[in-house]
Formats: structure tokens, C-alpha cells, sequence
């Protein structure tokens, strides 16, 4: 469905995406995962035909972006970052005027957009003005207008940024049902969660570059450990006793020390607690849990996620 080798792209001096190689194929849920300004908009942005790319090569659907732009555009759907929705427009409208624009006859539109308002929960939204909607209501219908000409593709730039942890499930029950419908789909994100819930496989961008690739559990593997123990001691506004407690503990796994905790990477957790107990250290609270994707991209990159 894609295919890009070397991709890059420059705005005047700055190069925010400097050379990636990305296969999505047919039916698969593919990620870009990476903190703001890593280059995901950027890429998607070529991807959607309407950014020219500043170097090395680029196929969306076997086609050129450059030579076939409408072509490919005809069977994207792209749901964009920032709502652009037409609030002078009732929501059955904004879909209807959208499928009008693809050129699909009025009665088609008709039915396509009861089945989609349906598909995205809005049915009895249809006549209400765009401005009275929620959130992850506009977020719905943005999806819903995306797929108004039956996309082999869509690309989904960060979904479920700025809704509430309820509204974000409501989305990814979709957005996985549209996987099994075999809808291929691009997402970008910043959100680990999401990427682990959604993606079947995925690349790590930072600074432009691709750090890692593969499937969530993949990377996982690769990159961590099965366990993490999280240690917090006290902090005073004088001192941080993190780095102090670090050099007492640092046999016990691969340390990550963050401002707030410490992070020990180890197939055993319970064992890691126990032992900083032993030492005659107190933390005021612990943690064991999984390892997660946030710990592959600490790891690759030394930072985390979300800024
Ligand atoms: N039109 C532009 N002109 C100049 N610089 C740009 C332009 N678009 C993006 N950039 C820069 O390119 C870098 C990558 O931006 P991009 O939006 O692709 O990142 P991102 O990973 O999508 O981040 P976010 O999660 O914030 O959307 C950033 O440093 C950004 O400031």
C-alpha cells in the first residue's frame, strides 16, 4: 500500500524527515509512534499526496504522488490533526457535501452517509450543528467523513489527542473495527496506549529517523525487559536522592533515572524490590509492572514520550 525508500522532506534549511524506509501492506493497522516535532505529520502529510517529498522515493497504491496525486487522493480518507470540519454545516451535511465532492450520485451519498452516521454513533446527532457536538463526537464524524468514498487507505493523524480516556476507547473500538472490515490504516501518535492497542506493526520516529521497527510485542522484546520495578524515594526541594541511590543499585538491572523515579529493567521485579530492601533503601513506593512501548522509546532515545 506504501512504500518509501530514503524518504525525505526540508522546509528551507531544516530537514524534518531525513531519509526513512516504510512498507505498510494491505490490511494492516501501521504506526508511527514519536513525540511532537519527530517528523510523523510530516511523513503523513507526503503520504496524503498533498506535500511534495524533498527527496528519495515514494509509492502510495503502486502509484507516484508527483505524477498521480488525484488518482491516489481519490482513495485515501484522511482524517487530519486539527478539526476541519464545517461548522456552518448540520453533521449529515458535512458528510454529504464531502461524498458530493468525490463525485459519488446523490442517492449513493444518501445511504453512504446513514450507514456512516450509524457506523460512528451519530445518527441522532444528523441534523444537530457541528459547533453543539463534543470532542470526540467531531472526531467521530471527521472519521466518518474520511471514509465517505470507501478508501483502501486511511490515514489517521494523531486520532485521539485531546479526548477524554472515554471518548478515546469509543474511537479505537472503531478504528479496530474498520481493521477487520480490512481497511489498511495509518496512524500516528504520541500515546504508547494507543499504539500497542491499535498497531499491528510499527516504526519509532525521532528527530526525522526511524530508531525501531516492528510489532509492538516485537519491539518489546527486543528493547526491554520483561519486568520493570519502579522505585520513588523522597525528594526534598534540596536534594533528589535519585543519582546517589542509582550507583547503590545499578548491578540490579539496567537503570533508567528519571526526576521523579527509578526505573529498573529486569525479568524479575519482585526479586529487584526485595533486593533494594536488603540494601537498608526505603522507597516510599514501588512499582512492578509490564514493560511497555514508553520503555522501548526511553531506551532508543533517552527521553519519554510525551514532553
Ligand atoms: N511547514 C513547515 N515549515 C517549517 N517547519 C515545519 C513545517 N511543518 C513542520 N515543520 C517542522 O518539522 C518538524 C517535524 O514536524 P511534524 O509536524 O512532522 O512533527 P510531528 O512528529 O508530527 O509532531 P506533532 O506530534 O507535534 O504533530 C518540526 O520541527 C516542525 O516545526
Amino acid at each position: 500500500m506504501i512504500r518509501a525508500r530514503g524518504l525525505r522532506k526540508s522546509f528551507g534549511e531544516f530537514e524534518a524527515v531525513k531519509g526513512i524506509d516504510v512498507d505498510v501492506r494491505r490490511g494492516e493497522a501501521f504506526g508511527f509512534l514519536g513525540p511532537n516535532g519527530a517528523g510523523k505529520s510530516s511523513t503523513m502529510r507526503m503520504i496524503a499526496s498533498v506535500s511534495p517529498i524533498s527527496g528519495g522515493s515514494l509509492e502510495i497504491l503502486g502509484m507516484d504522488p508527483a505524477t498521480d496525486g488525484p488518482a491516489i487522493r481519490g482513495r485515501l480518507g484522511v482524517c487530519p490533526q486539527e478539526d476541519t470540519l464545517d461548522n456552518e454545516l448540520n453533521v449529515r451535511d458535512n458528510l454529504y457535501i464531502y461524498g458530493r465532492y468525490f463525485g459519488i450520485p446523490k442517492g449513493e451519498v444518501n445511504s453512504r452517509v446513514d450507514e456512516l452516521l450509524e457506523f460512528v454513533s451519530l445518527t441522532e446527532k444528523s441534523r444537530s450543528k457541528v459547533e453543539d457536538l463534543s470532542g470526540g463526537m467531531k472526531r467521530r464524524l471527521t472519521i466518518a467523513r474520511s471514509l465517505v468514498n470507501n478508501p483502501d487507505l486511511l490515514l489517521l493523524d494523531e486520532p485521539t489527542t485531546g479526548l477524554d480516556p472515554q471518548a478515546r476507547h469509543v474511537l479505537w473500538d472503531q478504528l479496530f473495527r474498520l481493521k477487520q472490515a480490512g481497511v489498511t490504516l495509518v496512524i500516528t501518535t504520541h500515546y504508547m496506549d494507543e499504539a500497542e492497542q491499535l498497531c499491528d506493526r510499527l516504526v519509532v520516529m525521532d528527530k526525522g529517523l526511524i530508531a525501531a521497527e516492528g510489532s509492538p510485542r516485537q519491539l518489546i522484546e527486543e528493547h526491554s525487559t520483561r519486568e520493570v520495578a519502579e522505585l520513588r524515594f523522597a525528594i526534598t526541594d534540596e536534594t533528589n536522592p535519585h543519582e546517589a541511590i542509582a550507583g547503590k543499585i545499578e548491578d540490579l538491572g539496567r537503570l533508567e533515572v528519571l526526576p521523579d523515579r527509578i526505573l529498573v529493567y529486569s525479568p524479575d521485579g519482585e526479586e529487584v524490590i526485595a533486593k533494594v530492601h536488603e540494601r537498608g533503601l526505603d522507597p516510599i513506593a514501588v512499582l512492578v509492572r509490564r514493560s511497555t512501548l514508553e520503555d522501548v522509546f526511553l531506551k532508543l532515545t533517552g527521553r519519554t514520550l510525551v514532553d
